[in-house]
């Protein structure tokens, strides 16, 4: 049986005077999984998680939230929580103040125990009488997310979480996502970073310039049908330079690190075993081999760049599904 939708777009249109920030979107969000969103600066990623946080709504289009349309006035839908352009919070109050104060405004029944336990999850139990005035951006992120968790959200959208975050903060923040989802809440978020969609998410949807240029497992993105530039470090350059010039589908790639004795080379994966079978043969030691930009990283900037460089009136989607 497949899997219950936590959300269900199509064809989301929303513009704002002459833009269009998102130009027909489908988007389908699986509960419990979580769900990266990337894209370029100006992508429409943020417009995108405002209309699922109901703080806008769509000019033309279907979305369905945990199994309920959302309509045509502001409202958030029930069971979502987040933020997006960095949360609201009172910079006079303490962080645990301003957990009560919001919890207060929400009018749910919070006891201390709760807010204890939200500034502990996202590692702020050291700072939880300091003013918020004083925290840095990361801090004001993790607290953002705390004021989330106690609303004990079934979809929690969040807009760049890992901005400011240290590596003790991002495991925390980390750490809180995956056990979210793992007790089968959905989390959708946005990011710039790949590096941290591959640690967290199961799918991603990327968009440019308002439009789905891809959405599936991040295992189908950096497939190994795309050829890489890789750096390369070996005992012997010039042979090394020599065997890449022979060997069938290497190409020669930036030559500017000729004096540290590093060689650039662009190929597809069998390609590149079949010239570091020539190194070996020829007795040339291989004392690096790795890519210039990861794989993932690598199809990110090709679905995105071909998008906006090329402009073209019906781009052709890369439409995967893992159900
Ligand atoms: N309130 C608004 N008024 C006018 N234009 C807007 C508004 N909000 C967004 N836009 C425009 O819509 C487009 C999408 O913006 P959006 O903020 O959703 O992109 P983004 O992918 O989140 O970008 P970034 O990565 O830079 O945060 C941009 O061209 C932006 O200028």
């Amino acid at each position: 049986m497949d899997t219950p939708l936590a959300v269900r777009a199509r064809g989301i249109t929303k513009s704002f005077g002459e833009v269009v920030a998102l130009d027909e979107i489908d988007l389908d969000v699986a509960q419990g999984q979580i769900h990266g969103v990337a894209g370029p600066n100006g992508a429409g990623k943020t417009t995108l998680l405002g209309l699922l946080l109901g703080l806008a709504v769509a000019d033309e289009g279907r979305l369905e939230i945990l199994d309920s349309p959302v309509g045509r006035t502001l409202d958030a839908p029930g069971g979502v929580a987040g933020f997006v352009d960095g949360p609201g919070l009172y910079p006079s109050l303490t962080a645990r103040k301003n957990l009560a104060a919001l919890a207060t405004l929400r009018g749910g029944d919070t006891r201390a125990a709760d807010i204890d336990d939200a500034l502990a999850q996202v590692g702020l139990t050291d700072v939880a009488d300091d003013r918020v005035r004083g925290f840095s951006l990361g801090m004001r992120q993790r607290l953002g997310l705390a004021a989330a968790l106690l609303t004990r959200p079934r979809l929690l959208v969040l807009d760049e979480p890992s901005n400011g975050l240290d590596p003790a903060g991002k495991k925390h923040v980390h750490g809180v996502l995956k056990r979210l989802a793992s007790e089968g809440a959905t989390v959708v978020l946005s990011s710039h970073r790949m590096d941290d969609l591959e640690a967290l998410c199961s799918e991603v949807t990327i968009i440019a310039t308002g439009r789905v240029v891809f959405t599936g497992p991040l295992g189908k993105l950096s497939s190994e049908s795309q050829e890489l530039d890789y750096r390369l470090l070996t005992s012997d350059r010039e042979t090394a330079r020599a065997l890449a010039l022979e060997t069938p589908g290497v190409h020669l790639g930036d030559e500017s690190g000729k004096d540290s004795g590093l060689l650039v080379v662009r190929a597809l994966v069998p390609a590149l075993d079949d010239l570091v079978v020539r190194l070996v043969h020829a007795g040339v030691a291989l004392r690096e081999l790795a890519p210039v930009v990861s794989p993932l990283e690598a199809a990110f900037l090709a679905l995105t760049e071909t998008e906006s460089d090329a402009a073209p009136e019906h781009p052709s989607q890369q439409q995967e599904s893992a159900r």
